[in-house]
């Protein structure tokens, strides 16, 4: 017999229709819903969210849907791990209230043709490395929004760039909804969790634990007076040094909006973010870490 009671079941709806009379059933009851979207291949760094959601509202919704539109033709859709059976449990004992899966079909019927094209702050970093990226984000993202209809939506600070420019559309757009930032769920090495993570090999995994500490290691150089762009040429020589095949860009930008910063040492009390995307054999990695320097 299942340990859950009949009460604090799950529901799991696949379409708009479904998900709106669930919602309409709670919002006729007053309560606040809160949401996560993901990819699926849940992990601890997914499970932290929800948790963040159902501490923040009455009830959460977590969506799990592969998005094509934020892929570009050479990258790994077709190979991206999916596992719903494990999803859905993990998302039943998270005490998640509503799982949504949508089809790529009910998603994007046939005749949709309008998208959400994010401004200059989705075309550097991930936006440059991946320039179809963030219009597939914005468009699935605001597509959920209306879907959903949530009050509050938490994203984590792994997908850093991404947080911002949700932000950013939910501003410029109006959209009803507040956007929270939840902090990085971790390996025991320091590697952020991710789905992707599951392509690793024995051998990448362990260059892999790398990433993080390599970051670290910037944000204390610059804590302690390093010149942006010295402390920028350390850690892409600590990352060629640990193994990485390719790295796309690791920077130091203002923490508030990613505007660029002068190569000199950061101004005391300002905020940055060192962020950094590597390739290794056929997996991507991206993290980040905060960076301020000590008065
Ligand atoms: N380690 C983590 N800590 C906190 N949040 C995370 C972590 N990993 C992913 N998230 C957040 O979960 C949400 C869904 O992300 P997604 O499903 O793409 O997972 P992912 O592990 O980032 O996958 P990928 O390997 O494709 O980057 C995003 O808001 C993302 O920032
Ligand atoms: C926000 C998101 C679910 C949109 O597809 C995705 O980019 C992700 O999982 O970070
Ligand atoms: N976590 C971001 C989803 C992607 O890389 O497509």
């Amino acid at each position: 017999m299942s340990p859950v009671s009949h009460d604090s079941q799950m529901g799991v709806v696949r379409n708009v229709r479904a998900l709106r009379t669930r919602i309409a059933a709670w919002r006729a009851k007053g309560l606040a819903v809160g949401f996560v979207p993901t990819m699926g291949a849940l992990h601890e760094g997914h499970i932290s969210l929800v948790k963040t959601a159902c501490n923040l509202a009455d009830r959460a919704v977590a969506s799990i849907f592969v998005n094509p539109r934020q892929f570009a033709a050479h990258e790994d859709l077709a190979t991206y791990p999916r596992n719903e059976a494990a999803d859905l449990e993990r998302l039943q004992a998270a005490g998640c209230h509503l799982a949504y899966l949508p089809s790529p079909e009910e998603m994007y019927p046939p005749g949709f043709e309008t998208s959400v094209t994010p401004g200059p702050l989705g075309r550097a970093l991930e936006g440059e490395a991946r320039p179809h990226f963030f219009g597939g984000v914005a468009t699935v993202v605001c597509k959920l929004f209306n879907q959903v209809r949530p009050d509050i939506a938490v994203f984590g600070e792994k997908d850093y760039q991404q947080l911002l420019v949700v932000r950013q559309m939910v501003r410029d757009l109006d959209m009803p909804v507040e956007i929270v930032g939840a902090p990085i769920v971790r390996e025991p090495d320091g590697l952020a969790m991710s789905s992707r993570n599951a392509y690793l090999s024995v051998d990448e995994r362990k260059i892999a634990g790398r990433l993080n500490g390599a970051l670290r290691a910037a944000a204390e150089r610059l804590a302690q007076g390093a010149p942006v762009a010295e402390a920028m040429e350390e850690a892409r020589a600590a990352l060629r040094e640990a193994g990485f095949d390719g790295i796309d860009y690791v920077e130091t930008r203002a923490a508030a909006d990613l505007s660029p910063l002068e190569p000199g040492p950061l101004a005391p009390g300002a905020r940055a973010r060192v962020l950094a995307a590597v390739r290794i054999g056929r997996t991507r990695l991206i993290d980040n870490w905060p960076a301020e320097r000590k008065s």
